[in-house]
């Protein structure tokens, strides 16, 4: 299940982050940067104040992609039980002589390795750090507030990432200004954790951390709306809405010709899908099944690569739509909008109840 990262500056604020139901107290100085670090004084007094209640990380710093620095900030922070170190823009070569030099420290604190979206994240650093014993993978962005993970990296490359750090048997962790609706977008990829500090406070990123905010987030976070449980999987019997996303067009690469390969062309899907019936009365997106989810499992299946029918996207976006349990029945449409004087295409429909949904 994903859990909730909550960074604060230091033991009163990481206490309002525990009442609010944070799963992991990450020590950080918003002011300092986007791994501004704080001091091991500081850092001492949370894991003191914490009390083994939560895990607590630390990030390193903002520092430079140089070896002897980075081990010097680990070192001072090996109380904590994960500390964060940033992967900052720098050549492949000076990232993987980082990654090697910390080996060992990895054997005595666990070190999570942090790809920023918007400082040329290079993924194909995952298996060297899997190789050194780094614990733990995350994305984050440097710039804050200025567009959330969604807006640098598509779900399908954070989808890719999350997959392929887990194959490594890496912790995952996703975050960057994210806010209350991508959480259930970005729970659909099961990271192992979700990271905050924005959208937990009073007003800017350096205010302070709010309870009740951290309570809602927390609440997001455990599939849960404010005002109670999610609603839960779809019955007929509970009467349905229907909730829909049509006419979405998209260039891909799909057919069977040989001319269609290496060459993109325009498909237009549109998808209805039988829901549990809405209930929102508090104007909550915890409260209800965002069509969201319904674009971001197109885009990832688009980006997934070529695709030799029409009938395979189809039958793989229903199958995807049906795995979540508030979906009771989907339609879909695919067609392929350049073969001729109009659209080609095929409509299925599936439910729950069908075996081969
Ligand atoms: O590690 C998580 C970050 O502190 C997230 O901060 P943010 O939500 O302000 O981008």
């Amino acid at each position: 299940m994903t859990k909730l990262l909550a960074s604060v500056t230091g033991p009163g604020e990481a206490e309002a982050a525990l009442s609010g139901g944070a799963d992991i107290i990450d020590l950080k100085d918003p002011a300092q940067g986007a791994l501004g670090a704080v001091s091991p004084e500081i850092l001492a007094a949370t894991i003191e104040r914490v009390a083994g209640r939560r895990p607590v990380s630390a990030v390193a710093g903002d520092l430079p992609m140089q070896p002897d620095a980075i081990l010097e900030a680990v070192r001072a922070r090996g109380a904590a039980d994960f500390v964060k170190i940033g992967l900052f823009p720098s050549s492949r070569d000076e990232r993987l002589a980082v990654i090697s030099a910390l080996g060992d420290a990895a054997r005595n604190v666990r070190l999570v390795a942090v790809f920023f979206a918007d400082g040329d994240p290079d993924f194909t650093l995952l298996t060297p750090l899997a190789e050194a014993g780094i614990h733990g993978a995350m994305i984050d962005t440097i710039e804050k507030g200025k567009g959330g993970l969604l807006t640098r990296l598509s779900v399908g490359a954070l989808s890719g990432f999350v997959g392929s750090a887990k194959t490594l048997g890496l912790m995952t962790g996703l975050a960057g200004s994210l806010e209350a609706p991508d959480v259930p977008r970005l729970l659909a990829l099961e990271p192992d954790y979700l990271g905050f500090r924005g959208a937990l406070t009073v007003g800017a990123r350096g205010d302070a951390i709010d309870e009740a905010r951290v309570r809602r987030i927390a609440g997001l976070v455990a599939g849960k709306s404010a005002a109670g449980a999610m609603p839960g999987a779809a019955s007929q019997g509970d009467g349905l809405d229907r909730i829909f996303v049509r006419d979405f067009v998209l260039d891909m690469e799909i057919g069977a010709y040989g001319y269609e390969h290496g060459r993109r062309q325009k498909v237009r899907f549109s998808v209805e899908a039988l829901i549990t019936r809405i209930d929102t009365r508090n104007d909550d997106i915890a409260e209800v099944y965002s069509y969201d989810l319904i674009i971001d499992a197109i885009r990832a299946l688009v980006e997934a690569g070529h695709t030799a029918l029409v009938e395979t996207l189809a039958l793989d976006l229903a199958g995807t739509l049906l795995k979540d349990s508030r979906l009771f029945e989907v339609t879909v449409r695919v067609e392929k909008l350049e073969l001729g004087p109009g659209a080609v295409g095929i409509e299925i429909r599936r439910s729950r109840a069908d075996p081969s949904g």
